[in-house]
This record gives C-alpha cells, sequence and structure tokens, in this order.
C-alpha cells in the first residue's frame, strides 16, 4: 500500500472514530424528570445488569422480585453492555400505555432477532399484516362451536385415557407429562389433524429449543457461544421445522381427501370431532400463500397453546399438594355439582359438568396459581421511536421494556400484603369469580394481542383440575420448592414426581 493510501485510511478510521464519539454524546438518554433513572441492586460498573442476566433464570427471576420489592411501582435502569438501553417496569399505568399503545412497544428486533430462528414469522414474532392474517385465522379456530367439541368431545376423551394411564400406574408418576400429554394431544387433532404426543422426537426437540432461544435473552454474547455449543440447537431446529412441513403436507393431503368428499367420491359419517380437526391450520393455508409462513405459524400456535396450559396445570397440582384444605374445597365444589346434576351415583365422572361458570372457586384457584407460576414470566419489548410513559419516563427509539410478571404478580402494592402467599379467595367475591385488569394482572397480556387462547386453557383448566382432584390423591416425592427451568415458558424442572392412589 502507497504512503497516500495509508494516509487516507488513518483519515477514515479517524473520521469513523469521531462519528460514533460524537454519535454517543449526541444521543438521547432514559431520563425521568431530567435525571437519570435509578439503578437495581447489583449494577456493577462497566458490566452493568450483564451478570445477572447471564446467572440461572430462577435466581434472575429472584432478582427482578427483589427489585419489585425495593422499588414498588418506580421504573429503573437496566444496562447490559452490546444491548440498547433498557427499563424495568414495575407499575400496571406503565403496562397499560403499552398495551395501548402496540404500535410503539413492538417486539423489535431485539425480540425478533433471538427468536427468528425457532419461530420465524409466526404470530409471536409478526406484526402488520402478517399478524393479522395469523390472528384471524386464530380467532376463527378458537370459536365457540369448536370450543364446545373441545370441551364435549376432545377434551373428555384425552382426559379419560390420562385417566386410565394414572389408574394402573405402578410407583412414580411425573404429572407434568401427563399434562402435556393431554394439552399436546388436544392441540395436535384440533389444530392439525395429527396424532401428536408428548415424547415423540419433535416435542423433545421443540422443548430443547425454546430453552436454547429463552438463553438468548440472557446472555448478549449469544451469537458468538452458539458458534461453538449451538450444534443441539441447530439439530432440534432442524428437527421442528421439518415437523412443522409435515403438519402443512399433510393440511394439504387432507384438503384434497376434502374435496372429493364434496365431490361425493367418499362420503363417510364423521365425528364432530373429525368434522373441526385441523381447522387452524386449514384456516391459515386459507390465508397465507407461502407454506413457510404457515408452518411458522403453525409452530408458534402449538407454543403457545400446548405448552402454557400443560405447565399451568403442572403448577396447580404442585400447589395443591401442599394446600390440602383447597383440594377439600375443590371437592366439594365438585361434589355440590354433581348433586345439582343428578350424579352423585355415577361411576365415572362427566367432565361437561365443569364449566368456568358453574366452578368459581376452582376457577379462583387456577387464576391464583397464573398470578404465582406465570407460563409466560417476563415480557420484552422495543419502542420503536421516543415515547414518554406515564410515570415521565422518557425512553428514546430502541431502548429496551421488560416486564417479570412472576415479580410483578407478586407486588404488595397491587395484591396486598400476602401478596407472596396462595390464597385462591383474592380472586372471590361473595363467592362469585372476580376479574383483574390486564395491567394488574397481565398473565394474558392486553390490548389488541390479548392472547387468544385464555378462553381454551379456561376450559381444559376447569375440566381437568376438579377431575383429578376427585379421583386421586395426589403425593408428592421431592421435598422442597421446586423451580422452572430455562425456557420461553414455564415448565418445571425435573417434571413433577407424584405417587398416585385412587380414591375412586
Ligand atoms: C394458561 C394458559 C395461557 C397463558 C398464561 C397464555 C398467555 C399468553 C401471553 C402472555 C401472550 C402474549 C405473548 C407475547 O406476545 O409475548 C399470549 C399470546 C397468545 N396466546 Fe396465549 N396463553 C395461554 C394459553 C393459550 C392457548 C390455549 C392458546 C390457543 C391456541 C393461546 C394462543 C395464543 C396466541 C395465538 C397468542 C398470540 C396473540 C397475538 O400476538 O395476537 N394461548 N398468551
Amino acid at each position: 500500500m502507497g504512503i497516500v493510501d495509508s494516509k487516507a485510511a488513518l483519515y477514515a478510521l479517524g473520521f469513523v472514530i469521531v462519528a460514533l464519539l460524537l454519535r454517543a454524546s449526541t444521543r438521547k438518554s432514559i431520563r425521568r424528570n431530567g435525571q437519570p433513572l435509578r439503578k437495581p441492586p447489583n449494577t456493577l460498573p462497566l458490566v452493568g445488569n450483564g451478570i445477572q442476566f447471564l446467572q440461572d433464570r430462577w435466581k434472575l427471576f429472584a432478582w427482578f422480585d427483589k427489585c419489585q420489592r425495593i422499588f414498588g411501582y418506580e421504573t429503573v435502569a437496566l444496562t447490559v453492555p452490546t444491548l440498547p438501553p433498557g427499563v424495568l417496569i414495575h407499575d400496571p399505568r406503565n403496562l397499560e400505555f403499552v398495551f395501548k399503545n402496540e404500535g410503539i412497544f413492538t417486539k423489535g428486533n431485539f425480540v425478533k432477532g433471538r427468536s427468528w430462528d425457532l419461530f420465524g414469522n409466526g404470530i409471536i414474532n409478526a406484526d402488520g399484516e402478517f399478524w393479522k392474517v395469523q390472528r384471524k385465522a386464530g380467532l376463527s379456530f378458537l370459536n365457540t362451536a369448536n370450543l364446545r367439541v373441545l370441551t364435549e368431545v376432545a377434551l373428555p376423551q384425552y382426559l379419560h385415557e390420562s385417566i386410565n394411564d394414572l389408574r394402573s400406574a405402578t410407583g412414580v408418576v411425573d404429572l407434568q407429562h401427563i399434562f402435556h400429554e393431554i394439552t399436546t394431544q388436544l392441540m395436535g387433532k384440533m389444530a392439525y389433524n395429527m396424532e401428536m404426543h408428548a415424547d415423540d422426537d419433535f416435542s423433545q426437540s421443540f422443548d430443547y429449543a425454546s430453552g436454547a432461544t429463552a438463553e438468548r435473552f440472557q446472555n448478549p454474547l449469544w451469537p458468538i457461544t452458539e458458534m461453538f455449543f449451538g450444534m443441539k440447537f441447530r439439530k432440534c431446529v432442524a428437527v421442528v421445522k421439518n415437523f412443522g412441513r409435515r403438519i402443512v403436507t399433510s393440511a394439504v393431503h387432507d384438503r384434497q381427501i376434502q374435496k372429493e368428499r364434496e365431490d361425493g367420491t367418499a362420503v363417510e359419517e364423521e365425528s364432530k370431532l373429525d368434522q373441526i380437526s385441523g381447522s387452524l391450520i386449514q384456516s391459515l393455508l386459507d390465508a397465507i400463500p407461502d407454506e413457510q409462513t404457515v408452518a411458522d405459524a403453525a409452530l408458534t400456535y402449538l407454543s403457545a397453546g400446548r405448552d402454557t396450559t400443560g405447565q399451568a396445570l403442572t403448577w396447580t397440582f404442585y400447589l395443591l399438594m401442599k394446600y390440602p384444605s383447597v383440594v377439600s374445597k375443590i371437592r366439594q365444589e365438585a361434589q355440590h355439582r354433581f348433586q345439582e346434576k343428578d350424579l352423585t351415583n355415577a361411576t365415572s365422572i362427566d367432565p361437561t359438568v365443569f364449566t368456568p361458570a358453574t366452578m368459581p372457586y376452582t376457577m379462583a384457584v387456577f387464576y391464583e396459581v397464573l398470578r404465582l407460576y406465570p407460563p409466560i414470566p417476563f415480557e420484552i419489548r422495543q419502542c420503536m421511536q421516543d415515547a414518554s410513559l406515564p410515570d415521565g419516563t422518557f425512553l428514546p427509539k430502541d431502548s429496551v421494556l421488560v416486564w417479570c410478571l412472576l415479580a410483578m404478580q407478586r407486588s404488595r402494592l397491587t395484591w396486598g400484603d400476602d401478596a407472596s402467599e396462595f390464597n385462591p379467595e383474592r380472586f372471590l367475591e361473595d363467592g362469585k369469580l372476580i376479574s383483574k385488569s390486564a395491567s394488574e394482572f397481565p398473565v394474558f397480556y392486553g390490548g389488541s394481542r390479548t392472547c387468544l387462547g385464555k378462553k381454551m386453557a379456561e376450559a381444559i383448566a376447569v375440566q381437568v383440575i376438579p377431575t383429578m382432584v376427585e379421583l386421586f390423591e395426589f403425593e408428592g416425592v421431592e421435598e422442597g420448592e421446586r423451580r422452572s427451568k430455562t425456557s420461553l415458558t414455564l415448565p418445571m424442572e425435573g417434571g413433577l414426581p407424584v405417587r398416585v392412589r385412587v380414591r375412586r
């Protein structure tokens, strides 16, 4: 290189450094009333909160809980090297503002970049038109008629199979696996018309990929670490994607058969369940021309519906084993329903007698579990433009907002002094179920992106919980507090091993 070239290179380098310095000095920063925000405990010079984020997720959640206890509703600063500046929010007013301004607070590149490999353009990751068509397909899948088939046909069928497994079980059984099997079969059949099981290759790979994706949110150096340790993740994602393509191929095949039926060549009697099976994937195929996006959408729905509900049931039974008085009250409520329906001498349980409207106590138990163990334990959004929260916090474009449901839903300011205790009665008033605003109890999210499957989850819980409680006595075999393993949701680490005794 000539001397002129070297000089030019030197000038260019100098220019870049000056430009970067200027950019840094003129960059807007997060502020409230013109002041920087307070920092959470254990914030270190240079690395900020980076170390907190690198530790095990249960410890991270404990740290979020500590922040909530120290700061109440105050918004505090979060800093992690290499990441955009962020805040940790606690105030329900701020959350309400986020829910109402979905266009400003989106998943952004921060979330999408990390979950792209697993979810691609699936609904959880999508914005704009992609989101709209998937939401519409989901709404038509979760319509009232389909929910009735779920309650009256599909769930009783799969629940019955699990009851039989438990009746014949000897030794220790993993209840998490039992619940996961119910929700996997349900979603597989109703959404995709496919037979799926909790221990098939796809489910295992999805589980691993979900854990590795969640780790990306805690490890800012994930693009580098995955170069060395990401082999298994890549293999699992390949299995998952392959399965997504199988779902689509099978749905296209179902269409051909359906068309032949309509042409009158193969008319058969169909059960109610068969009639609606695969209705989600068929709606997605109708709405989206690209089959890869259909596959992404299908997989995202599966994660949203299956894992969350199965895990919520697992935490429910974990808590029920600790609170026998709550079990007795669920049994009383179930007995009351049997009397009302004149089913006191029934030898088997008819699960259709349990509905959210007739089982307020059971619903209160389910809500209380969701409060303490939210299946989606934390959320992240990114500002698409400069914004100011109702508490006055100014957030420049690209800032990241974090809220930890597991901590927020234990706030004494919102839930009273007994916030950390399991007390289903807090959701009841004169024996009736009371609802909380989405900003105080964000377990199903809020605003235009509220969870689509809330009713489905409730319909499943209100049948499974009293049925299992009436038929069986469960005894935990592991002492101590259970924790969740790393995941996008809240699976119990090591499952929920129990001993089962048949009551009747
Ligand atoms: C106890 C069970 C459940 C809980 C706690 C739960 C919670 C949530 C939460 C917090 C979100 C927002 C996630 C985000 O965008 O970051 C969400 C979204 C969603 N949930 Fe659920 N969910 C549950 C069950 C279900 C079920 C059974 C389905 C049925 C398929 C479902 C379908 C969805 C869908 C499609 C979205 C995306 C909505 C959108 O972005 O417009 N969920 N859920």
